[in-house]
């Protein structure tokens, strides 16, 4: 009954997605001209025909090219890529009527494309002269073979998968084998959570789940595994959604000296593992030369009959033709059978294990294992392709990650983004999963977060990765950016609210791009290398706003939406949130898993950009703002629109001025007021904190604690460090750093402003300092800062020597212009101190 319900309602759900995406497709058709569908780079139009030959499988491969004698020899950028189901059209355009074949993508280069055909071409008569137009559709075949699978899923009586079945839809309760005690790991180096995982994997009867959070070495796990069952002599069929993790297992496969064998078209492989596709290990097969012969035979018969006038002759080639078809298809079937089963490992996509490929060639008890990498971002559908021909399986994944993409919002909320792993954890519980637990990615202030959100703070950050940060990159610069791994830039209250856009789906937010652009110039100048850089954002119309502001300056900056992440890291991630409104609407923003992917990608550094004020009306996101605010650092977007606005000013200003007084700029006379303002501010407070002092140290005396202890503490003090620090009397400077620390006020001797929200640490001290004194020259080092800003100075002079243009904004004149113009204003600021604050001894 289970599998009968589960099997109809699935089918049902599959035919609203497919409905969904047919509709979207035929929406385009319509509505979208065929420029604009080409600027989409789902149409490439005016091909022409360059070559026509038969490829595996006896299918006619078309390689297209766009007109040559325009001079144009490259193709549009485009979406088509290998595996793409495609239409060819006459010129008439891209409506049904005009469709004359269709088939997939072979090979995408700049300069052609190569369709397989699906139709016998045999009949088409295609003009090497004409053009014709190419468009993506939606993938039928994904669907074909799903409903296939289903369908057998549903008639299974007997076979090897029916203990499988029987557990995975609860007639019958998991069960494991005994496992000798002295099992050899060859991967010597596992952790203990992956070493419990890999017995725990290989004891099961049926099915084991190895549940890997973000960085954790599932794909080691799942390697040393499959290793483990091959040394036993067993075969396994392995899997994943996406080729570039099928691809990443045969590597590490491969490099362990596994007999693997991949199968999907080479096209779509990486090269270094195309050594390893069916096709490649097939043309050294002994088949191979009379397979060739029998391919070049029909070319030729197929030319020939393009040529031929009469009638019958070409009937007669015609049937030529097939017969020669017929005898390379069972050459094929016995080289490709042979070849299969030398393997140990065969891997494919889940819908490339399919039983009309290249498996079909196989017995169906062949496979003993059936492991799918990723599995939580699978639809269930397609496992079932592979899982029917296994009698065990091993599924991988986090489903505390993105589910599959589905178009139709019904059949998501109906159930069909619930994955295969999800739904046994619901079933089994913990009784079925192992978890991995050491992270290998993320400094343990970004992972804690994610630790206690998603994987019940079970996470632990390797020592390897546990501290490291951006400044520990070679090249890098300490610079405050670079030094923190955790940075909140908060727009709350600057004014800057998403674009007015009646389209659910796309927001943007200008303001954000503003931030996030001198974020990434403070990263790249400190030394952080664009490609180390991944600026994510949750919305499309976002991604496009960033690209058109940073893409041409920076190439190797990946900006791409969160989807578009899942499974990468980067060093340094910044992620805006875009959404900013009175309302405090946070649309899809509120799929927990969605921000977990976002915030999990980062290594070193994750900022995040965002208006907290309408992001924390949802309870997740607020407990990523509060861990961000306790635990990094914030700052106000209102700082970066300031120091902006007086860059470019500076700018702006003709090069003679830098020997020039100083003429009155807005900016300038508003940081004096400001600095004016806080002055008067802080007297009144000197005032009171004279008294409270002096209650503490009434209060505290007797304590026996030195000073010196607290002294050289980095941690944060608490309260009996007050104490301590207060009895050892003298130290004036020990006890404000003490206070400082515990209450997280400004270090600046005598202000009591807060900083937990608008705090600045001095890079130079290691302190937090309120915006009135975060500038080092207001709180005294202001000579390290002058030293530093000559080596970033003569740094960047080296940089840009000679390279013709100029970043203006990294001037360094005017950064000295600038340095010497804060040193004459703050000048009286730095008489007003009456106690230095000591100098740290670190950095
Ligand atoms: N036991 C280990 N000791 C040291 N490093 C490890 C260990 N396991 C994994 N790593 C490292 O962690 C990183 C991620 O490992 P791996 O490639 O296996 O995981 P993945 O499956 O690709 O990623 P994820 O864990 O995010 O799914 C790699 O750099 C790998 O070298
Ligand atoms: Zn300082
Ligand atoms: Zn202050």
């Amino acid at each position: 009954m289970e599998v009968e319900c589960f099997v109809s309602k699935t089918l049902e759900l599959l035919q609203e997605e497919r409905e969904a995406e047919i509709e979207e497709t035929k929406l385009w058709q319509e509505n979208v001209s065929l420029k604009d569908l080409q600027s989409k780079g789902v149409c490439l139009l005016k091909l022409q025909i360059g070559s026509q030959s038969t490829g595996l499988y006896g299918r006619s491969l078309l390689l297209l090219e766009p007109r040559k004698h325009m001079g144009v020899s490259v193709l549009p950028s485009n979406n088509f890529g290998p595996g793409d189901i495609v239409g060819l059209y006459d010129l008439d355009g891209c409506k049904p009527s005009s469709q004359l074949c269709t088939g997939v993508v072979t090979r995408i280069s700049q300069s052609a494309v190569t369709v397989a055909c699906e139709d016998s071409p045999d009949g088409l008569n295609l003009d090497t002269d004409a053009l014709y137009n190419l468009m993506k559709l939606a993938n039928d075949v994904t669907y074909k073979r799903m409903k296939k699978a289903l369908n057998t899923l549903n008639g299974y009586s007997s076979g090897p998968a029916s203990d499988l079945i029987s557990v995975l839809f609860g007639y019958s309760e998991p069960g494991s084998i005994s496992q000798p005690n002295d099992l050899s790991f060859l991967n010597s180096g596992l952790d203990e959570s992956q070493r419990q995982a890999v017995s725990f994997a290989l004891s099961q009867r049926e099915v084991a789940v190895i549940h890997g959070p973000p960085g954790t070495g599932k794909t080691t796990t799942v390697v040393e595994i499959i290793l483990q069952v091959v040394k036993r002599g067993q075969k396994v069929l392995c899997c994943a959604g996406s080729n570039v993790a099928v691809d990443n297992l045969v590597e590490r496969l491969a490099k362990a000296k596994a007999k693997v064998l991949r199968l999907g078209h080479p096209a779509r492989l990486l090269e270094s593992i195309q050594k390893h596709s069916l096709d490649a290990v097939l043309a050294h097969s002994d088949n191979t030369n009379i397979i060739a012969d029998i391919r070049k035979d029909i070319d030729k018969a197929f030319m020939g009959m393009k040529k031929m006038n009469d009638k019958r002759d070409r009937i007669h080639l015609k049937r030529e033709v097939g017969e020669l078809r017929k005898e390379l298809r069972t050459r094929e079937a016995t080289a490709i059978a042979e070849v299969l089963k030398r393997a140990d490992v065969v891997l494919a996509t889940n819908t490339g294990a399919n039983d009309g490929g290249p498996l079909k060639n196989l017995p169906v008890d062949h496979f003993d294992w059936v492991v799918i990498d990723e599995c939580a971002q699978a639809l269930e559908s397609s496992c079932w392709i592979a899982l029917l021909r296994g009698r065990k399986c091993i599924l991988a994944g986090d489903y505390k990650q993105l589910p599959p993409t589905i178009k139709s919002h019904t059949a998501a909320s109906k159930g069909l983004s619930v994955s295969l792993m999800e739904r046994l954890i619901l079933k089994y519980g913990d009784s079925v999963v192992r978890m991995l637990t050491v992270q290998y990615r993320m400094n343990s202030n970004i992972m804690t977060w994610a630790s206690e959100q998603m994987y019940q703070g079970q996470l632990v950050a390797h020592s390897s990765v546990e501290k490291h940060l951006l400044k520990d990159l070679p090249g890098v610069a300490s610079v405050e950016e670079t030094s923190t791994p955790l940075l909140l830039i908060d727009t709350a209250g600057c004014g800057l609210s998403e674009m007015e856009v009646t389209d659910d789906q796309s927001k943007g937010n200008q303001g954000e791009v503003d931030i996030v652009e001198l974020h990434i110039k403070a990263l790249t100048e400190a030394g952080v290398k664009p490609k180390d850089i991944a600026v994510i954002a949750p919305y499309n119309l976002q991604v496009d706003l960033l690209r058109q502001r940073l893409s041409a300056r920076h190439p190797d900056l990946e900006i791409k939406s969160v989807d578009g992440f899942q499974g990468r890291e980067k060093e340094a991630v910044v992620l805006t949130l875009v959404r900013s409104n009175r309302k405090g609407e946070i649309g899809f923003l509120a799929e927990d898993r969605r921000i977990n992917v976002a915030v999990t990608r980062a290594r070193r550094h994750l900022a995040l950009v965002c208006d907290t004020q309408t992001v924390q009306t949802h309870g997740f996101l607020k407990t990523l703002i509060d861990h961000m605010t306790q635990h990094g650092d914030v700052r106000t977007a209102f700082e970066y629109l300031q120091a902006g606005e007086e860059e470019e000013q500076q700018a702006q200003e003709p090069e003679e001025s830098v020997t020039g007084p100083p003429v009155g700029q807005p900016a300038a006379d508003l940081k004096t007021l400001h600095l004016e303002r806080m002055r008067r501010e802080q007297k009144k407070r000197e005032q009171k904190i004279e008294q409270e002092k002096h209650l503490d140290t009434i209060r505290t005396a007797g304590q026996t604690q030195t000073a010196k202890k607290t002294k050289t503490k980095k941690t944060k003090a608490g309260a009996c460090e007050i104490a301590a620090a207060a009895t050892a009397d003298a130290d004036f400077d020990t006890l404000i750093d003490a206070v400082v620390k515990a209450e997280r006020v400004c270090s600046f001797v005598k202000c009591k402003t807060l900083v937990i929200h608008l705090g600045q640490l001095c890079l130079f001290c290691n302190r937090q300092y309120c915006l009135g004194h975060h500038i080092p020259e207001v709180h005294g080092c202001g000579d390290q800062a002058r030293a530093n800003a000559r080596m970033r100075i003569s740094k960047e002079g080296v940089l840009y020597a000679g390279s013709g243009h100029k970043d203006k904004s990294v001037d360094p004149n005017k950064k000295a212009y600038l340095h010497r113009k804060l040193d004459s204003k703050l000048k009286d600021m730095e008489k007003q101190r009456k106690t230095k604050p000591k100098e740290s001894d670190n950095n």
